[in-house]
């Protein structure tokens, strides 16, 4: 994402002066799971991760432990490197190409490294998923998700940049996941969800040493539509904030010849699924609103506004 060269901001104090500049945060209240429960089985652990996946299709994973110390370490170097990346001079950038990268764009050791450990948990919340979904094991979720088979699974550091008047279009538009599971780590609030609970917009706090992990489309039609895809989007840092904003986020999703069926019925291939949902987030914000694979609602395009994200 790139910064815009010049201009002011639109929302200063200065020049604005009937917002109050607290934010309007309202905040979602979201379960904890702890990783090492899930891996001990723990009844209890289990029932709240299938009330979270199931209900509200997004929860905070605990990874506070010497197990997975060494994956929080790896995420925050990791986003420190993507920081200073993003740093660089818009010319140089651009000699790192993602489109023109491709299929090499996982290489160094420390990126192959985190990429594996997220992997891993995600396997390791799976497999809680279909115990507790009791789904039979030659159809377990993790059976889709099989490590040596080619996916189209990913890990990225997004950079939001702070609000500014010139691009009103920042942030990342309302959409459920295109995969399984998504594991993202994050220090700045910015990520909402419209929660099912109250159907509204709410704000997800980050949580030092967890993982905020939702539910995407392709688990969802794989548990038979019983594990929930929940709409999101994310705002840009508010105003007064001097910095952007940078989460980590790891993309399980399933083998790409993995079959599933969408919410019409039709039959799908993961790959297909994904590549038709990514055109769409590519496209022009009319055809997005004619079609409801990115929020799964036809017309709604659940866009934010940024009167909304400031107390009147
Ligand atoms: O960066 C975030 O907070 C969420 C990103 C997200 O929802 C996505 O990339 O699918
Ligand atoms: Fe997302």
């Amino acid at each position: 994402m790139q910064m815009p060269l010049s201009g002011g901001h639109k929302f200063g104090v200065a020049s604005s002066p009937i917002r109050s500049r607290a934010p309007n945060l309202v905040m979602a209240e979201l379960e904890t799971i702890s990783l090492s429960q899930l891996l001990e089985v723990d009844p209890q652990a289990m029932k709240e991760l299938e009330d979270a996946a199931t209900l509200q299709g997004f929860f905070y994973l605990d990874l506070r432990g010497s197990e997975t110390s060494r994956t929080l370490r790896d995420v925050d170097e990791c986003v420190e490197t993507a920081g200073e990346f993003y740093a660089m001079p818009f010319e140089e950038k651009l000699g790192y190409d993602i489109d023109k990268l491709g299929m090499h764009k996982l290489n160094g050791s420390l990126l192959e490294r985190l990429m594996n450990d997220l992997h891993a948990i995600g396997i390791s919340v799976l497999r809680a998923l279909s115990l507790v979904l009791r789904i039979p094991v030659e159809r377990s979720l993790e059976m889709s998700h099989r490590h040596h088979c080619s996916s189209t699974s990913a890990l990225g550091v997004l950079k939001y940049p702070r609000l500014w008047a010139e691009s009103p279009q920042l942030g990342h538009g309302a959409h459920t996941d295109v995969g399984s599971l998504t594991l993202l780590f994050c220090s700045e609030p910015g990520l909402q969800i419209l929660d099912p609970k109250t159907d509204q917009w709410a704000y997800i706090r980050p949580k030092d040493g967890h993982a905020i992990v939702n539910v995407g489309d392709s688990l969802r039609f794989l548990s038979d539509h019983r594990l929930r895809s929940c709409l999101h989007r994310v705002v840009p840092p508010v105003e007064g904030k001097i910095t952007d904003r940078l989460s980590c986020a790891c993309f399980l999703r399933p083998e790409l010849d993995a079959v599933f069926m969408d919410d019409t019925g039709k039959s799908w291939k993961s790959v297909d699924w994904h590549d038709g949902k990514y055109k769409m987030f590519r496209a022009p914000t009319e055809k997005q609103q004619q079609d409801s694979v990115l929020t799964g609602k036809a017309g709604f395009l659940g866009s934010w506004c940024p009167d909304s994200i400031w107390s009147a």
